[in-house]
C-alpha cells in the first residue's frame, strides 16, 4: 500500500462502490466520497463507449452542482460507470436472483465486453476530461446447478453483468483481454491519465 499523499487539489469520488474506493485508495490519493444517487437511464440505441460516458459525466455533474450549491473550494469530482455488453444487449446490475440467473446463463461459456467509462470535471470552472476502456471477457461454460449456488452468494446483486471478477466470481472466468480494472469498476491507467491532464499525478 503506497503511502497515503494530499493531492495539491481535494479529489471527491463520486460513487458508493465499495470497489471504486478500494481501488482509488490503493493509488494512495486522498479524497472525499459522494455517492452521485442519478438517475442511470440512458436513451435506447445508444453505443455502449457513449453510454458509460454519458452516465460518468452525470455522476460527476451531479456531485459537482451539490459542491456549488454549497459554495465549496476547487476540487476534482470523479464520476465512473461499469456496464456488461453481450450481443449488443446491457447487462447492469441484476433486479433479482431469477434475473442474476438469466444473465450468467447467458454469459456463460462465451465472450463478452465490459466497458467502463470515466469522467473527472473540475469544479467550479466545469472543464471535463471524458474517456473510456473496454475489456473482452470469456466465461467458462458454467452448468446451470453452479450458476444456481454462485447467486445464492449473494455477490451478484449489486454488480453489472451479475458477476464479479475480483470475488468468487473469478472462478468464473477462462479469459479476459484488456485492463482487469476496468472489470472491477474503475480503470486506474486510464484514471491517472485524466488526473495528469489536470496537473495532478499520482506518484
Ligand atoms: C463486471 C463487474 C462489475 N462490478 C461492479 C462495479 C460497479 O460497482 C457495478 C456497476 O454499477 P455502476 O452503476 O457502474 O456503479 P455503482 O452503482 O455500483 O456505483 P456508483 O454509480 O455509485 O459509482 O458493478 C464489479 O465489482 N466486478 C465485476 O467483475
Amino acid at each position: 500500500m503506497p503511502v497515503l499523499s494530499t493531492p495539491t487539489i481535494p479529489i471527491i469520488l463520486a460513487s458508493g462502490s465499495p470497489r471504486r474506493q478500494e481501488l482509488l485508495a490503493s493509488l494512495g490519493l486522498q479524497f472525499e466520497v459522494m455517492p452521485s444517487h442519478v438517475d442511470e437511464d440512458v436513451s435506447a440505441g445508444i453505443p455502449p463507449a457513449q453510454y458509460v460516458e454519458t452516465l460518468a459525466a452525470r455522476k460527476a455533474r451531479a456531485v459537482a452542482a451539490r459542491l456549488a450549491t454549497r459554495g465549496e473550494a476547487p476540487a476534482l469530482v470523479i464520476g465512473s460507470d461499469t456496464t456488461v455488453v453481450i450481443d449488443g444487449t446491457y447487462l447492469n446490475k441484476p433486479a433479482d436472483e431469477a434475473e442474476a440467473i438469466a444473465m450468467l446463463s447467458r454469459l456463460q461459456g462465451g465472450t463478452h465486453e465490459v466497458y467502463t467509462g470515466l469522467c473527472v470535471r473540475h469544479h467550479p470552472s466545469g472543464r471535463e476530461e471524458i474517456a473510456h476502456s473496454v475489456t473482452q471477457v470469456t466465461m467458462r461454460p458454467l452448468p446451470e446447478e453452479r450458476i444456481r449456488r454462485y447467486v445464492r452468494t449473494g455477490e451478484p446483486m449489486d454488480k453489472a453483468g451479475a458477476y464479479a471478477i475480483q470475488g468468487y466470481g473469478a472462478t468464473l472466468v477462462q479469459r479476459i483481454e484488456g485492463d482487469y480494472f476496468t472489470v472491477v469498476g474503475l480503470p486506474v491507467g486510464l484514471l491517472a491519465d485524466l488526473l495528469e491532464r489536470f496537473g495532478v499525478p499520482v506518484f
